[in-house]
Formats: structure tokens, sequence, C-alpha cells
């Protein structure tokens, strides 16, 4: 079996249209567009890349983008600030703080100090907790565009039997949130879970986000499986690969997102989702 591939360009372009289309209708009926306070602290060259596409869909998705990049050096109490500031502006829906943040400065205390109707990352606890408890508001980006792709390409996944690997706040913990609320039966692996290649070979569904490159093997994905690749790792010759061993999976699994082109894209396009929502939650 060849897999067939989960394709995040087509589908993310969809979403981007489709926040299009609902933003300019607002805009239409006199209302202001959605506006996103993107906040970018130093200059690690990744974040670079993912904070420029998201200011390139903000532009195309109708939605204000107001971009402010800080040195490395700036206080965790400058950053508050900021945040403060974003929390208090009316005409700002939706605060992004990329991460990682330099070394110095609390990630958890900035995220926790985001207002939860503006934290269209859905990082803060009110909105990991709201999709604990099956009544989402903002969710995490990886993982519902993760859940788009799954349903905008007509899979399944009631009943299947999910592995993730890799157990993140960003990732692992909200994408098995979302698979359970799709009611798939989940299993998080994490450093020290024993047997893992077991558990991926009994899986209907791989989601593989540790960071490593080719962690996972293709020869331990199940014959049919559908196979979500969240790694982006940079190799020495500079290309992108991720965390799933991609040309031998691909020969056993029905579905597979490739790595570029796959589930960073959706990342992309679902917080475009995700601050039109912010907008229309906060204003009605
Ligand atoms: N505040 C946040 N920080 C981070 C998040 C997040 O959701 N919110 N997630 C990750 C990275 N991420 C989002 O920012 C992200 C990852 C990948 C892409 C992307 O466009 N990927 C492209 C390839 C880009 C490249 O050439 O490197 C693809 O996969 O095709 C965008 C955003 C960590 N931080």
């Amino acid at each position: 079996m060849t897999a067939q591939i989960l394709d995040g360009k087509v589908i993310s372009a969809e979403i981007v249209s489709d926040v299009r289309a609902k933003v300019d209708a607002r805009v239409a009926s006199g209302l202001r567009a959605p506006a996103l306070a993107v906040i970018l602290v130093g200059a690690d060259p990744a974040s670079q890349v993912y904070v420029g596409n998201k200011k390139r869909q903000c532009a195309n998705a109708g939605i204000r983008s107001v971009d402010i990049d800080l040195p490395a050096d700036t206080s965790e109490a400058d950053l508050l600030a900021l945040v403060t500031k974003f929390n208090q502006d009316d005409e700002i829906d939706g605060i992004l703080v990329q991460l990682p943040l330099p070394k110095h400065i609390n990630a958890e205390k900035v995220i926790e100090l985001i207002d939860p109707v503006k934290d269209v990352d859905g990082f803060h606890p009110y909105n990991i907790g709201r999709l604990a408890l099956k009544m989402p508001l903002l969710r995490p980006c990886t993982p519902r565009g993760v859940m788009t792709l799954l349903e905008r390409t007509g899979i399944d996944i009631v009943g299947k039997d999910a592995v993730i690997v890799g157990a993140s706040n960003i990732v692992g913990r909200p994408q098995a949130l979302e698979l359970l609320l799709a009611r798939a039966t989940v299993t998080i692996c994490h450093s020290k879970t024993q047997n893992l290649e077991s558990k991926v070979r009994g899986a209907d569904i791989v989601v593989a986000g540790v960071g490593i490159p080719n962690f996972v093997k293709g020869d331990w994905i199940k014959a049919g499986a559908i196979v979500i690749d969240v790694g982006i790792n940079r190799l020495e010759n500079g290309k992108l690969c991720g965390d799933v061993e991609f040309d031998l999976a691909k020969e056993k699994a029905a579905w597979i997102t490739p790595v570029p082109g796959g589930v960073g894209l959706m990342t992309v396009a679902t917080l475009m989702q995700n601050t039109f929502d912010a907008c229309v939650n906060r204003k009605g």
C-alpha cells in the first residue's frame, strides 16, 4: 500500500479563504476587521519563519496584524506590561506570543496573563480546561488543525486507537483531548513509556510530536494506519524532515502528512480561524 497524502497545503488554503469570506462579510456589514497582536521576542530563525507565515496569512485572511518584534534581552516585566496593554485594547481580538521565549522569561506566567478570550493560541489553563471538559472555546492551533485535516479529508476516527508520541503542552496533551472529544481511544507516550514500538504498531492513528528527526520508524506503522507528523526538524543539509520515517511509513499507512506541507501549514490557518472566532466571541 502507498499512503494518500493528507494535504496541508490545499486544506490550509481552503481554511484561510473561508476565513477571508467571513471577514469580508463582517466588514461589508460595517464592522471592523479582526485584529491580532503578533509578538516575537528574539531572533530564533525557525520562529522568524513561523511568525512570517502567520503575518502573511493574516494579510490573506483580511486580519489586521499588529506586529511587535522585541529584542532577545526584553525583560519579563516589559513583556508582561505589553500583554496587559493588549488585554485592555478593545481594538485587539487576539494576542499571540511566539514560543519558545528566551530562557529568562517564564512562558507560563506570560500565557496565564493573556485574557482567555484573546488567547488565540488556546494555551491558557482556562481554554485547556474547557477542552478537557468537552466545552471547547479557543483550541490550541496545531491539534485543532490536525482535527480539521482529518475532518476535511473525510477520515472517520470514532472508536479508533490513537497513539500520540510526545506529551508537550503545545501538541501531545491537547491533541489527546481533541482525539478523545472526537471519540477515539487515546494513548499518550512520552520519554518514560515502555514498549513504545509495540504501542505504535497497534495504532490506527499515530500522531508524532517529539522534535526528533525520524524517531518513529516506518516499519512500526500498522498497515492502513493514519500517520500525522507534527515534527519539523531542520537537517544539516537545510532540508526539513518530520519525526516519522516518511519514505518507509508511506508504504504501510493509508494516509500520511508530509513535512513540510502538512500540519505546520494547518497550525497557521487555524490561528486565522481562532482569531476570527475570538473577534466574534467578544463582539457578537
Ligand atoms: N505561540 C506559538 N508558538 C509556537 C506554536 C504555536 O502554535 N503557538 N507552535 C510551534 C510552531 N508553529 C507555530 O508557531 C509553526 C510550525 C510550523 C509552521 C509552518 O509554516 N511550517 C511549514 C514549513 C515552514 C519552514 O519552512 O520552516 C510547513 O510545515 O510546511 C508554522 C508555525 C512552536 N511555537
